[in-house]
């Protein structure tokens, strides 16, 4: 008897292994299982998909797998299938055409800390108090950091506070990422929340630091992102993305507390005002204040400040790095920017029209190195389709704008540096392009373009106006590799010899 208890004990103990094995087995094929009609992709593995192929430079994995597998293919990253679009008409038809079929954001662990629980702009889903919180924030930026108010801003302030620094530097070895970061964060926080910083401010210096940290910390995002149950696991890292991310809100609430202490109606100044103005009207109207929560407003300031400094330091930095590697180029720039505007005053953007190789040189700077290559994730909202295949509800999407900008088919040569790329027959800067969206498109296009666009041409102006900017002697060249990093395509460290032009 005990014999025959024991033979049955192991084969139960071995049915159970064997039925244990074959549910593994089932949940792992179902994990590479793609819905049909799908677009073709790599199967990758179970659990982690095919993140062992990807590198840091996610826009050049893409547009090297787009060779294999066509303009649109599915990769499972972890336990997501992320359709991966890379042609400019497939990304108008996901952006424009069907514009709110994939205007969601996924709803990533990372994204959802960031914004307290999905209360800001970029991460939060496609939902009446996101189009409430884009359109606030515009008007805060037609009021506060358009035409006149942002080149008064730039000229009274920003301008001359990077000449004087340049100017002490004349002739020397200098690293222009921190003047940059001064002056664009300048320009950002003046709009955000009225305040100016000098080079040795410590807070200037604790926002420059907590935006290094998060683009080292985050890098292409966290493994938590893309398989949800590693949460269980805190890792240093996440320990140290929770305590960069208390600091910085803890910086923007600071402002915020300090705006709503001295807040008069009757006379707003910022985009924090904006917002408590706004929050303020809806109380008073006793209208619903859930999507107008002090959490709500601080998201928006949050949004703008990261969104706004990181992206256009880099623009900056990139056209350093350019011209740099092509003097002829930035001879070119400044020729035409003396004999338009001369020495004795400063451009304005009225200027525009009359700087055609200037804003060509812009143009071509954006395309090459486009900041943000691979935009922020989109999600379809609904069961949809791109070029033909089918896009269920809540797949993650992502656009490949480096795809686009870099695409044989519309540019020639499209590695090459050559602004002329954007100049007519007749000399003046190129209509529209096709093929040409720095910005993104459709319903999520990027929020701040129109603060961006002056921002950039006045600072570019101002700079090689004024400046000339040489390899270091004895040293090589900046590199021309950038590392995207939390979505900015980043600049590696490097070193000019600054010269006064004028
Ligand atoms: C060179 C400068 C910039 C570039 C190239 C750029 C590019 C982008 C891109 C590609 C997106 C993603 C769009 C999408 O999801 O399809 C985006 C989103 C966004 N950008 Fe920019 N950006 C720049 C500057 C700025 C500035 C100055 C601000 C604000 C002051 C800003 C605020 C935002 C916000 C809030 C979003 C999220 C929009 C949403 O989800 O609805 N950006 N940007």
């Amino acid at each position: 008897i005990m014999l025959l208890e024991s033979i049955l004990s192991v084969s139960l103990t071995y049915k159970l292994i064997a039925v244990v094995i074959i549910l593994l087995v089932a949940l792992m094929l179902w994990s590479i299982h793609r819905p049909s009609g799908m677009p073709p992709g790599p199967r990758g593995f179970p659990i982690i998909g095919s993140m062992l192929s990807l590198t840091d430079n996610l826009h050049l994995d893409f547009l090297q797998m787009a060779k294999e597998y066509g303009d649109i293919f599915t990769i499972k990253l972890g336990s997501h299938q992320v359709v991966i679009v890379n042609s400019y008409e497939l990304i108008k038809e996901t952006l424009v055409k069907k514009s709110t079929d994939f205007a969601g954001r996924p709803q990533s662990f990372t994204g959802k800390v960031l914004s307290e629980g999905f209360k800001d702009i970029a991460f939060s889903d496609y939902s009446p108090a996101w189009k409430l919180h884009r359109k606030i924030a515009h008007q805060a930026i037609r009021n506060y950091a358009s035409g006149d108010k942002l080149e008064n801003m730039m000229r009274k302030d920003a301008i001359p506070l990077l000449s004087q620094i340049l100017e002490d530097n004349e002739g020397k070895v200098i690293a222009p990422r921190p003047l940059l970061f001064l002056t664009v964060n300048n320009i950002v926080a003046q709009f955000c929340f009225g305040q100016k910083y000098t080079l040795d401010d410590p807070e200037l210096k604790a926002f420059m630091d907590i935006i290094n940290d998060f683009a080292n910390i985050i890098g292409k995002g966290f493994v938590v992102d893309v398989i949800p149950w590693t949460a269980i696991f805190p890792t240093s890292a996440a320990r140290k993305f929770d305590k960069v991310n208390n600091k910085y809100l803890g910086m923007i609430y600071k402002k915020f507390c300090e705006h709503r202490q001295k807040f008069d109606e009757d006379n707003l100044n910022d985009l924090i005002d904006y917002l408590l103005d706004a929050q303020r009207q809806a109380k008073e109207e006793n209208a619903n204040i859930s999507s107008l929560t002090d959490t709500h407003l601080v998201q928006t300031v949050s949004d703008m400040f990261a969104a706004g400094i990181d992206t256009t330091t880099h623009t900056m930095d990139w056209s350093i790095i350019f011209l740099t590697r092509y003097p002829d180029v930035q001879a070119k720039v400044a020729r035409e920017i003396l004999d338009v505007i001369g020495r004795d005053r400063l451009p304005l953007l009225s200027d525009r029209p009359n700087l055609p190789y200037c804003d060509a040189v812009i143009h071509e700077l954006m395309r090459i190195r486009t900041v943000v290559p691979m935009s922020i994730p989109h999600k379809a909202l609904v069961d949809s389709s791109i070029g033909g295949y089918l896009i269920p509800k809540n797949t993650w999407v992502m656009v490949n704008l480096w795809a686009v900008q870099m695409d044989e088919k519309h540019w020639d040569n499209p590695q090459e540096f050559r602004p002329e790329r954007f100049i007519d027959k007749d000399g003046s800067l190129k209509a529209k392009q096709d093929n040409f969206i720095p910005f993104s498109a459709g319903r999520r296009v990027c929020l701040g373009e129109s603060l961006a666009k002056p921002e950039i041409f006045l600072m570019f102006t101002y700079l090689y106006q004024r400046f000339a900017f040489s390899q270091v002697p004895g040293k090589a060249l900046p590199s021309l590799e950038g590392n995207l990093s939390s979505f900015v395509l980043r600049v590696p460290e490097y070193e000019v010899v600054v010269k006064k032009r004028i």
